[in-house]
């Protein structure tokens, strides 16, 4: 049912950054705790994501998604293994370089949005550009935020919006500075199945049209069919992928995971 392809990127070696990966985990292994209460999150999971394209990460609960998604944004510091980013070792890095990775090189969007209350959309798109000093790309933001359909939100507060255009924002707020790669958390977690429909079409065409990598993180077979791929995890290791999957094909796939197959 999966089919598999390089553990790494599909293409290429990212031990020799030949890899068309964008960002990487090798050997990656995360314990929290010690002794006898020690938990194995990550046992060892070697996985890359290619550039432009949007990959989904399934399993069962605990399998140990959101710590890999953590650990590939410097969220939370792995046991041993590395994480690259665009070929730079995220795992030896001191914590002001981490810090201004994740400001400069990575976006996020979260399942509880994150805006800022007291900002207007606007003011909360460009957050990060003016935190790091950069000058928006005027052309690109005013194309992401018609894309987005936004325009007409622009001078609202967060709570006048509602959960749907709020997720359109933070994602014009991920989008913006075209970050290296874009970490989604159960985007559409609070989201009604309609807006949840639109934040998961504009992810695709973020990977299809701007060349976007994203990496989501979904317990939901129908989000994760918006993806070009899934990689699966279980007890902390990859245990499978699906190239262009859709809803049946990963339904299976955790049906079997479940069932021990
Ligand atoms: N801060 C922590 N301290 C101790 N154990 C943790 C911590 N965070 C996660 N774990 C454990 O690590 C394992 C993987 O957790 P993780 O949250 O990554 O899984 P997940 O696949 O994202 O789960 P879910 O689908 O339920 O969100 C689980 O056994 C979890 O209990």
């Amino acid at each position: 049912m999966q089919r598999q392809s390089s553990p790494v990127s599909g293409r290429g070696n990212v031990a020799g950054h030949e890899s068309l990966a964008a960002v990487a985990a090798v050997d990656l292994v995360k314990v929290y705790g010690a002794g006898d209460t020690a938990v194995r999150a990550l046992d060892g999971v070697t996985v890359g994501f290619e550039r432009g394209r949007f990959t989904a990460i399934m399993g069962p609960s605990g399998s140990g998604k959101s710590t890999l998604m953590h650990c590939l944004a410097g969220l939370d510091t792995a046991t041993s293994g590395q994480v690259l980013l665009g070929g730079t070792d995220l795992t030896t890095q001191p914590d002001k370089v981490l810090t201004k990775a994740r400001r400069e090189r990575i976006g996020f969007v979260f399942q509880s949005f994150n805006l800022l209350p007291q900002l207007t959309a606007a003011a909360n798109i460009t957050l990060p550009l003016d935190l790091a000093g950069r000058k928006p790309d005027r052309e690109f933001q005013d194309r992401l935020i018609t894309t987005l359909g936004l325009s007409g939100r622009l001078n609202h507060l967060p709570a006048e919006l509602s959960g749907g255009q709020q997720q359109r924002v933070a994602l014009a707020r991920a989008l913006v500075s075209r970050p290296e790669v874009v970490f989604a958390d159960e985007p559409t977690g609070n989201l009604d199945s309609r807006s949840g429909a639109e934040v998961l079409a504009l992810l695709q065409n973020s990977a299809r049209d701007l060349g976007q990598t994203i990496v989501m993180v979904t317990h939901d077979p129908g989000a994760a069919a918006y993806a070009d791929r899934v990689v699966m995890l279980a007890d902390g290791r990859l245990a499978g992928e699906i190239q262009n999957p859709d809803i049946a094909s990963v339904t299976d796939a955790l049906q079997n995971l479940a069932a021990g197959r």
